[in-house]
């Protein structure tokens, strides 16, 4: 085979192989990848613990793993114990492991306790080039980073464990190339939405996405994380950013991160982890970022979304027989008519927050908007920061009197309203706009109803009630 350019995610991949599985095409057989990374929490350790403990195993390498609490954590009265028993058992049991392995955890209250993609980056330990897996899908937002991120199951998680190695099978690759620039008030979380809506939420399926092009390049790294983070939303088994000056600015100085010449050798090498010029994709889409506008979902997956200024679809237009059947199903859960403006549609609560948006200038983004402004009568606002060092740094910045001041609930760090899994939920037949990531029914509490949204949206949404940008506030 004539040898040509590798991608970016090729490059990565090789620089990790173990052991190259036989075979060649579809015969081929896994690969066994050496794993750089290991993130942990408290959903997807406990039996992967277990077997460590069955089979009298230790754990391979301490050292490149790190725990912390998220799903299970409430975001008020962290200093009582939590009262649901299946949450505490799971934060307990979380606890006793990292004491029983030696694995760095992160508790609640801690300073570097929170959503575990929120986590990995701030501390540095996230890094380009590197493989990074934990057993939580939203893993593929560390691949903002030029990493390789994968969320991976709990019979891989104590395999790693156990050999800091993962069986994987070959991707093909698909480049997203967003040109030009992102008009005023259009953010990453807009976009990411966007493609998810052209492509479908099984477009990506056995892709790692490369998302290039200009508006990419633009990006600060909370953006790039929010599109990395929703890959998996669209079926991708990963997602990518190729590492440039902003990612080192960053990295640098994070407590994990490389020092000294350490530091220069890591950027030089970083440098090559760049697609190829004459390396192909598997697949190609084309985004031209100019022409797009706040996105939201009017439906029950990532995928059913529109353009704030249209209306909820009339799925008797729609021609995909088992689309239509979905957009349906979809409006009778989400209590919706075809053909009302979106910007009617009024909501009962806001939640800001979660790993796809409960970064620092996520609350800046959402600051912006509430400063001097209030949130509606009737309307419940959450702002929940995705770890207490970012929760640490609104203080600092005076982002939490803001949102006290417009009178949002300014929360402690988690998961929270993200998914059901902790108090932080909606009731049966509440709405909310969620800058999170999935949108599916029960997401947020049973009976709850999600449009997914960007910080900026939702905070103006927030002060207007009905779904809105901030260009419709006076
Ligand atoms: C609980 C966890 C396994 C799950 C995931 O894998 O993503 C959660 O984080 C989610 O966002 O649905
Ligand atoms: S914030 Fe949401 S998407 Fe992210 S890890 Fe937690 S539950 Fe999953």
């Amino acid at each position: 085979m004539a040898s040509r350019g590798r991608t970016l995610a090729e490059k990565v991949w090789d620089q990790h192989v173990v052991v190259r599985g036989e075979g060649e095409g579809s015969a081929r057989q896994p690969d066994l990848i050496y794993i750089d990374l290991h993130l942990v929490h408290e959903v997807t350790s406990p039996q992967a613990f277990d077997g460590l403990r069955l089979a009298g195993r230790a754990l391979r390498r301490p050292d490149l793993t790190i725990a912390t609490e998220d799903h299970n954590v409430p975001t008020v009265d962290i200093d009582k114990p939590i009262a649901d028993p299946v949450s505490r058992t799971q934060v307990e049991t979380l606890r006793r492991n990292c004491e029983e392995f030696g694995v760095r955890l992160h508790p609640m209250g801690d300073l570097d306790q929170g959503i575990v993609h929120v986590v990995g980056p701030q501390l540095g330990l996230t890094q380009p080039g590197m493989t990074v897996v934990c057993g939580d899908s939203h893993t593929s937002t560390h691949g903002a980073f030029g990493a390789l991120a994968m969320g991976i199951g709990t019979s891989e998680v104590e395999h790693v464990m156990a050999t800091q190695t993962l069986s994987l099978r070959p991707f093909k690759t698909m480049a997203i190339t967003v040109d030009g620039e992102l008009p005023a008030g259009v953010s990453s979380k807009d976009l990411i939405l966007a493609v998810i809506a052209k492509i479908g939420t099984g477009g990506g399926q056995g892709y790692v996405l490369e998302y290039r092009g200009e508006a990419i390049r633009a990006m600060s790294m909370e953006a790039r994380m929010t599109i990395c983070n929703m890959s998996i939303e669209a079926g991708a088994r990963a997602g990518m950013i190729a590492p440039d000056e902003i990612t080192y600015e960053f990295v640098k100085g994070r407590p994990h991160a490389p020092k000294g010449a350490d530091w220069d050798a890591a950027v030089a090498a970083w440098d090559e982890l760049k697609t190829d010029e004459d390396a192909v994709f598997d697949a190609e889409v084309h985004i031209d970022a100019s022409t797009l506008t706040p996105f939201v979902t009017w439906g029950t997956n990532p995928g059913q979304g529109a353009p704030l200024g249209e209306t909820v679809p009339d799925p008797a237009a729609i021609a995909d027989e088992s689309d239509r059947a979905a957009a349906e199903k979809a409006l009778a859960y989400m209590g919706l008519e075809a053909g009302t403006p979106l910007r009617d549609i009024a909501v009962d609560t806001v939640f800001v927050g979660s790993c796809t948006n409960g970064r620092i200038e996520d609350l800046r983004a959402v600051a912006g908007v509430l400063k001097g402004r209030k949130v509606a009568d009737g309307v419940r606002m959450l702002v929940v920061p995705g770890s207490m060092r970012v929760r640490a740094q609104a203080e600092e910045e005076g982002l939490g009197e803001i949102f006290t001041a417009a009178g949002a609930e300014w929360r402690q760090a988690g998961c929270s309203m993200c998914l059901g899994m902790n108090p932080d939920q909606l009731a049966s037949g509440e709405r909310s706009a969620s800058t999170s990531n999935r949108n599916f029914e029960g997401r947020q509490g049973k009976g709850g109803r999600t449009h997914l949204v960007s910080p900026q949206v939702a905070a103006a949404t927030a002060v207007r009630g009905t779904l809105s940008a901030p260009a419709d506030l006076d």
